[in-house]
């Protein structure tokens, strides 16, 4: 057959130069470590709920993007404490993206009626999205510090000493603001040596240094497009908490949580939060 005119068969033929015996060279399932990550699917329902492994999976790619998360945030607070601005948008773009992806997930477990869930739901015991330190170290490095939290994860030393390591450090925001001080900025002192593992608080004067900035964008563009990149990662994580609120309301209506607390009335109370409050703070004066 002339490649030119092929048949209607839906076949395509391997290329002799395919590889096809992995027993000594690394293959996709060796690189990808699959056996380990495939293996560790395991539904406690009994007898077995089909939409157990929904749950699990959700769940679990949840977390392996909040790990990615983890790796960008940090690396774009360390290049703005190198001054490298350029680089440290770089990041944030992607960071923007995993979030949308975190965010578009939720429709997959969307599909899960109250019903389905009831069967599962005891079999969860007290565990709780609550538990997640990965989730917890994203709130830190944005900037929601609680030092509180950290005592959940008592049981787990790693993931406590981790959590605690980044609670006394400084976020993202915090090294945004050094970045503007040596920039020439006039970022108050007291922002910039505080104990990070306090919850920050609004500040009026840096208000003020924000709306010198949205007075003339073309002045201090870098600057200027980074706050707005903020403002988008604020935006997209209150998305991604708000699609939960809405998923957990479908789900379980006014139930108490698995991990103690009242449940939708508790994770509505995480809305009012913000990572960058002088940037919303601005906006009412601009123009004025
Ligand atoms: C049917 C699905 C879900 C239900 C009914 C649900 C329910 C809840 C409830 C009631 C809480 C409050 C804490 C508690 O008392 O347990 C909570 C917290 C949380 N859940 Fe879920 N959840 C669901 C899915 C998910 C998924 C897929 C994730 C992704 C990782 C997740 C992550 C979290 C996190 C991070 C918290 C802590 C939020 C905060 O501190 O503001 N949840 N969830
Ligand atoms: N807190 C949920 C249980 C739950 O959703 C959950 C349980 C174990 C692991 C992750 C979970 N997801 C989010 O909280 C509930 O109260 O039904």
């Amino acid at each position: 057959m002339d490649p030119a005119t092929p048949d209607r068969t839906s076949r395509r033929d391997l290329e002799e130069g395919i590889e096809r015996d992995f027993t000594r060279k690394m293959s996709y399932g060796d690189y990808l470590c699959l056996d380990q990550l495939l293996a560790a699917q395991r539904p406690l329902s009994e007898p077995p709920q089909h939409d157990e492994l929904l749950f699990i999976i959700q769940h679990q790619t949840s977390e392996l993007w909040l790990k990615l998360l983890i790796h960008e945030l940090r690396s774009a607070r360390d290049l703005l404490r190198g001054d490298e601005l350029a680089p440290a948008l770089k990041r944030l773009a992607r960071v923007k993206h995993i979030q949308h992806t975190l965010t578009d997930q939720w429709s997959v477990l969307a599909t899960l009626t109250p019903s389905e869930y009831a069967e599962i739901r005891p079999f969860l015991a007290t565990s709780s999205g609550f538990q997640s330190a990965q989730y917890r170290e994203v709130e830190f490095l944005l900037g929601n510090k609680n030092a509180d939290m950290v005592a959940v994860f008592s049981h787990d030393e790693a993931a406590r000493s981790a959590l605690d390591a980044l609670l006394h450090e400084p976020s993202l925001y915090d090294e945004f603001l050094a970045y503007l001080s040596r920039r020439g900025y006039a970022v108050p002192a007291g922002l910039l040596a505080r104990d990070w593992s306090q919850p920050y608080r609004l500040d009026e004067q840096l208000v003020e240094v924000f709306a010198q900035v949205y007075a003339a964008p073309h002045e201090h563009w870098g600057v200027y497009e980074t706050c707005e990149e903020l403002v988008d990662v604020e935006d997209n994580f209150q998305q991604w908490r708000f699609r939960h609120l809405q998923v957990v309301q479908r789900t379980i209506g006014q139930k108490v949580g698995t991990g103690g607390s009242s449940g939708v009335d508790f994770l509505r109370r995480a809305l009012d939060l913000t990572f960058f409050p002088e940037l919303y703070e601005v906006r009412t004066r601009i123009g004025q």
